[in-house]
């Protein structure tokens, strides 16, 4: 199997050319994905990302998560993605429509100022689902954050969903956040019955703030661009931000803007690291 291994700002993808696969080889690179993503016995990666037929858009994407499972969309893979299949010439064009488990989503190449290439990403419309449990204290409390019980500690979270969950903590102080351990408790607790990517943030400005990241079904990463755009809408619902900020991840930044069409757009880079090939087993 030849693959080409990405990254978006350190969130990083194997991605495989599915278009001329068999359906049973594509079964079994998915059964797969937990070994290929694995980063002492397989190539290692947050997540593997196979390029599909489709009959709605220009072109499918398959995500599947380090732990096997498959997300819905991925904002880092999609950047990834549409390098990858422009590059290729699997597809030529430089706006592309993009099929995936949470609808279409549009994605352009776009030549930054600085000569690298920015890929654009419009995710269309955020998902504002209020938890399942009611508001708690003042009922005229238009934010939209719920109280989280972990253990003794009790966090306020926003829940948005940018093509997959996301709740969205705000924090005072990132440093005293253990993400190992809380983010797997809040990502499997059972106010999410799809279970949830998790993100702490320290607002520094109108339009700046900083993110860290624990992905449902891959663990902490370096940067995730749909939680960055969830980050985005969470704070500006709350009044901590402006509708345009830069979020910093670990990896890097991405450019987020909540427009006036409510579409999340999501800007940045994707670097390809190398090319391989391994054995389909
Ligand atoms: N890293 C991805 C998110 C993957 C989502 C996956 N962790 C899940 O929700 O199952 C991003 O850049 O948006």
């Amino acid at each position: 199997m030849q693959f080409s291994k990405w990254h978006g700002i350190g969130n990083d993808f194997i991605i495989v050319n599915g278009l001329q696969e068999t359906a049973a080889t594509i079964a079994k690179l998915q059964q797969q994905a937990a070994f290929f993503c694995d980063r002492h016995l397989g190539i290692g990666a947050d997540g593997l990302i196979i390029v599909l037929p489709s009959e709605k858009a220009d072109i499918r994407m398959k995500i599947i998560n380090s732990d096997g499972s498959e997300a819905e969309m991925c904002g880092n893979g999609s950047r990834c993605f549409t390098r990858y299949v422009f590059e290729n010439g699997l597809l030529l064009k430089r706006q592309m429509e993009i099929e995936t488990l949470a609808g279409i989503i549009r994605t352009e190449l776009v030549d930054g100022n600085d000569g690298n290439v920015i890929v654009r990403v419009d995710l269309g419309e955020p998902k504002l689902k209020r938890a399942q449990i009611p508001m708690q204290g003042d009922p005229n409390d238009t934010a939209v954050h719920v109280p989280i019980q972990i253990g003794e500690q009790t966090f306020y979270a926003t829940a948005v969903s940018t093509g997959v969950p996301h709740c969205v903590i705000f924090v005072e102080d990132l440093k005293g956040i253990d993400l190992g351990v809380l983010g797997p408790k809040v990502e499997c607790h059972n106010l999410f019955p799809r279970k949830t990517n998790v993100e702490f943030v320290k607002v520094v400005g109108k339009n700046e703030a900083i993110m860290k990241v624990w992905e449902r079904g891959a663990g902490i990463t370096m940067a995730c661009g749909t939680g960055a755009s969830a980050t985005l809408v969470a704070a500006a619902l709350n009044g901590l931000t402006e509708r345009r900020a830069v979020i910093h991840l670990d990896g890097g930044d991405l450019s987020i803007e909540w427009d006036q069409n409510n579409r999340v757009i999501l800007s940045g880079t994707a670097t390809q690291v190398f090319q391989g090939k391994c054995e389909i087993r």
